[in-house]
């Protein structure tokens, strides 16, 4: 993830007030949101003063509980709904400024959105699904059926081409949803609740599954989600959404040993260090004349997929970078030491 280039999505104190009288009362105050008096006036708030930016490649997971604003904030920001106060740049142009014909253009070309029922077509099957945005976007039957093809196999649904969406299961119709969105090759990835309709094991799958694609594809991605477990796994950071504000916005590591307030802290409380900790904020120094294992671990993977290795390996695992270069060790002490000690003593910084 770079964050020295220009963001691909920025937004302003964007606002998003749903209520009749929330134009009136806004144009009174000259454009000023005071909450408080539309609030008076029976309006709801669906994001309320939303600043933030989201860079190349990176994950940014909206999370929060029922009603926090969070498919608001995302359809703000895709702009399927129109955003009452403030502004929002994609890759440095004003969102809010576009006429219809470029929202058009960059909704279909920049943009690919995953929702969680899906939105299949059901009479269409699963390479006329995929095809179809291409098809709208002009491109020809054949190239578009040649297109959805490849994207099949991307999900790993080859040989279920011709199937109708009721002949697959859940984690298999989304696997359709995310080819079809994939299929433009957008830059931004939208993706609504996706795994919220599927079972537990399905999910996780899915999980991994989403992993995987990003790891190929380094797409600049707004996830949202209700679950924390979920937002854990999958984010570079995280915002954390309540009553349409974003309380905290930062790394999962941060996010869990720095709440920025009691709301946040009662996510956190009971979650495994493991699951956050990166092998980098644990390792030790090098001792470039001590015996290695043949095994090496990557500086920013998640203790919880080393530990294992780690704690099974005689001889200390080094950590390393991604060109390959050594930055410290880990043996099973520095291991049980993080994942069991009492006190947190390591440094958070990934
Ligand atoms: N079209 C609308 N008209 C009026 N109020 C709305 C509308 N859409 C959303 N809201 C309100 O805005 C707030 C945020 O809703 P939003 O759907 O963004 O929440 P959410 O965090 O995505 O919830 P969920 O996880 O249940 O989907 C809620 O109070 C909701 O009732």
């Amino acid at each position: 993830m770079s964050t020295s280039t220009r963001p691909v999505i920025k937004c302003e104190s964007v606002y998003k007030i749903f209520g009749d009288n929330a134009a009136k009362i806004l144009e009174k105050s000259g454009g000023k949101v005071e909450t408080a008096a539309l609030l008076d006036a029976g309006c709801v708030i669906g994001v309320n003063n939303a600043s933030f930016e989201v860079h190349k490649g990176e994950i940014l997971v909206v999370m929060g509980l029922s009603g926090s604003g969070k498919s608001t904030l995302l359809r703000c920001i895709s702009r399927l709904i129109d955003t009452t106060a403030g502004a929002i740049f994609i890759d440095g142009e004003d969102l809010l400024a576009m006429n219809d014909r470029e929202l058009i253009d960059i909704r279909r070309n920049k943009m690919g959105m995953v929702f969680q029922n899906f939105a299949l077509l059901p009479h269409k099957t699963v390479l006329e699904n995929i095809a179809l945005p291409l098809q709208v976007k002009g491109m020809s039957t054949r190239d578009s059926m040649d297109r959805a093809i490849d994207m099949v196999s991307l999900v790993e649904l080859t040989g279920r081409e011709n199937d109708f969406p009721r002949q697959l299961s859940g984690g298999q119709q989304q696997r359709v949803g995310i080819a079809r969105s994939l299929a433009v090759e957008p830059d931004i990835w939208f993706l609504d609740e996706p795994f919220s309709a599927l079972d537990p094991l399905i999910r996780r799958e899915m999980q991994d599954e989403f992993l995987r694609l990003q790891s190929v594809l380094g797409k600049t991605i707004l996830f949202v989600t209700h679950d924390f477990d979920e937002a854990l796994r999958l984010a570079d950071r995280i915002a954390i959404m309540k009553d349409g504000v974003i309380e905290q916005i930062d790394t999962p590591a941060n996010i869990v040993f720095s709440p920025a307030t009691e709301y946040v802290a009662r996510f956190t409380r009971e979650v495994p260090r493991e699951r956050v900790l990166s092998c980098q904020t644990i390792m030790g120094k090098y001792d470039a004349s001590a015996e290695m294992s043949n095994i090496t671990v990557s500086a920013d993977a998640i203790i919880e997929t080393v530990a294992e290795p780690v704690l099974t390996e005689p001889k200390p695992v080094a950590v390393t970078d991604a060109e390959g270069r050594i930055l410290g060790v880990l043996d099973s002490r520095i291991m049980i030491d993080a994942l069991f000690s009492e006190t947190q003593s390591v440094a958070v910084t990934n």
